[in-house]
């Protein structure tokens, strides 16, 4: 982006600009009136010929003078500014279209029935073909407080997931399990100029499973990974951590 300062510009600068753009003014002269351009931004004819004034200044359009016309073209640095402009918009507008998934909560003990479910044959195959991963046997309970992070937990099921099939034993039906590769942070609780020497540990590569069958509602959410989490980090009990749903994978995979 160019770093010239275009502090006094405003909204109908980039008007004039872009009307120049859309009607043919980057390779060729236009024969505009300063009337004309005042109807376009409604605004006084004065305050259109100050707007041409200012762009021709700043080198951003080239005018030249016919009879009583001038004919006006963006020059390359008008073009420019323009081009990146779109750029930015283009990209932030993808961007604003990815709803970030998050949930703020705290680190809390279950009935310990997590380790059972995760060392069932059943299940421990297909986590290690679908996820890449033995998972440690057992599940990380994190208690969400927020009803905006439970609404957002009942939406995990609308997200690409990595899908695992509910199964039958002798005695009874398993159900599906869906897992969501995830990062968790710990939220600090002291000044961040305070704990840059201890930053906490970020766990890059978990799951946050959603359950076809569980126990507990939508305000708590288990998550699984290669470790023992508590033991690979600096995490306990009560402590308040964030959990992010990755991108790469929200965008990539369905099913
Ligand atoms: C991979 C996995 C599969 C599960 N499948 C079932 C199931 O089929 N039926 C069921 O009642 N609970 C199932 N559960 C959920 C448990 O009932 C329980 O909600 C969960 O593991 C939490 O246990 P904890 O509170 O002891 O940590 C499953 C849990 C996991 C981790
Ligand atoms: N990947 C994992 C899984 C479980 N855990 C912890 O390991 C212990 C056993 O897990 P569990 O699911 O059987 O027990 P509870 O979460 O029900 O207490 C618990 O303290 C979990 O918080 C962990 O730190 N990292």
């Amino acid at each position: 982006m160019m770093v010239r300062d275009h502090s006094h510009f405003n909204y109908y600068h980039f008007l004039v600009m872009i009307h120049l753009l859309s009607n043919g003014g980057k390779d060729s002269y236009l024969e505009i009136t300063s009337t004309q351009i005042s109807s376009l931004i409604n605004r006084s004819q004065q305050t259109a010929s100050k707007i041409l004034i200012d762009l021709e200044k700043e080198d951003l359009i080239e005018r030249v003078k016919n009879k009583k016309k001038f004919g006006m073209k963006l020059t390359e640095s008008g073009f420019e500014i323009l081009q990146n402009i779109y750029d930015l918009l283009k990209i932030s507008m993808e961007e604003s279209r990815i709803k970030p998934v998050l949930f703020k909560g705290k680190i809390v003990t279950g009935m310990g029935e997590g380790a059972y479910y995760m060392s069932l044959e059943g299940y421990k195959k297909q986590f290690q073909n679908k996820l890449g991963y033995e998972p440690f046997p057992g599940t990380l309970n994190v208690k969400i407080e927020d009803k905006n992070y439970m609404n957002s937990r009942k939406d995990l099921i609308n997200y690409p997931s990595i899908y695992i099939d509910g199964f039958k034993n002798s005695d009874r039906t398993f159900g599906w399990v869906r897992c969501y590769p995830a990062t968790i942070t710990q939220e600090p609780k002291l000044p961040r100029e305070m704990i840059e020497s201890q930053q906490p540990d970020i766990l890059n590569d978990v799951h946050v499973l959603l359950l076809e069958r569980t126990h507990h509602n939508n305000n708590l959410i288990e998550v699984i990974g290669p470790l023992n989490l508590k033991e690979s980090s600096n995490l306990k009990n009560g402590d308040s951590v964030v959990i992010r749903i990755k991108e790469s994978v929200r965008n990539t995979q369905r099913s």
